[in-house]
């Protein structure tokens, strides 16, 4: 039986961690068939970002569309788009495109290296945001995208309700760098999920952005309705932070394959 068809368009990290490869990872765990597009490609370890590429537009099209026309897709989703023309060109792609998309408004690395343009972040609120089916922002992201600064999980409504103002059906801050548990708002603006999980102990969190909304699109794909992708996708990236690994000298990946186990 063909599986549910995901598509990502985002950036390459070479160190396997987040980006392209997370996504990928993902998908495969969690039984649909993933697919590409690539928009950049950055030289990227568990230290931090050394280099970035983009790719011209021309090449994100026809990546999109070779993928889109025959294959099909059943949900998108957005991670690294880097400038306002490739963000321009992916959110009109995504407008013609008859599935749900995740997008996940990437802005800084862990590490605090720029993966967008300061110039694209009018492009993501007034092009990508409006077309967007959920809207996964971490706090920074919140901060650059509308200026509200949260603090506490008090402040998540606030910042919710300010990313809704740009149109995406629904938005999903979330709360992973605040202190205490991992708290995340799911909202459209009517219905309101607080999804909680543990805080875990481990500084292996490299990707933990991109595994979560590739794990919501996986969930839209096959169907659930996006409370309940939300909430499968929360519990697949908790398992995949408790087991997190040790690699290179800094911050280590999440597990993606964290329910396969691992030989010790
Ligand atoms: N140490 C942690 N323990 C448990 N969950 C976490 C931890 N850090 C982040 N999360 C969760 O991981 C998901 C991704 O959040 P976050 O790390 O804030 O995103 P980003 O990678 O975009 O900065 C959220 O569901 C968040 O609550
Ligand atoms: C190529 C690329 N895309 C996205 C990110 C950011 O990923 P994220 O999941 O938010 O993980 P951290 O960078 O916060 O660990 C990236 N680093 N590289």
């Amino acid at each position: 039986m063909r599986p549910p068809l995901v598509l990502t368009v985002a950036g390459s990290d070479s160190g396997g961690g987040a980006g392209i490869q997370a996504d990928l990872k993902t998908m495969l765990a969690l039984g649909t068939h993933g697919m590409s597009v690539l928009t950049a490609v950055t030289a990227q370890n568990s230290l931090g970002v050394q280099g970035a590429w983009e790719l011209p537009v021309a090449a994100v099209r026809a990546q999109y569309r070779s993928v889109v026309d025959d294959i099909g897709v059943h949900a998108v989703k957005t991670g690294m788009l880097s400038s306002a023309e490739l963000v321009e060109a992916v959110a009109e792609l995504i407008d013609g495109t008859d599935a749900p998309a995740v997008v996940d408004p990437v802005g800084v690395s862990k590490h605090g290296d720029a993966l967008l343009a300061a110039s694209a972040l009018d492009s993501v609120r007034t092009r990508l945001l409006p077309v967007a089916t959920v809207a996964t922002p971490n706090l920074d992201e919140v901060a650059q995208l509308t200026g509200v600064r949260v603090g506490s999980e008090a402040d998540l409504r606030r910042a919710a309700s300010a990313v809704l103002e740009y149109g995406p059906r629904w938005v999903l801050v979330k709360g992973g760098h605040l202190p205490g548990d991992a708290v995340d708002l799911l909202t459209d603006g009517s219905e309101e999920h607080w999804l909680r999980g543990p805080r875990l102990d481990n500084r292996h969190t490299h990707g933990t952005g991109c595994t979560l909304a590739s794990a919501v699109a996986c969930g839209l794909a096959k169907g659930q309705p996006v409370p309940d992708a939300v909430r499968a996708a929360k519990e697949y990236v908790t398992g995949a932070i408790r087991s997190g690994f040790a690699l290179g000298a800094g911050i280590g990946p999440v597990d993606h394959g964290w329910e396969l186990g691992r030989p010790s």
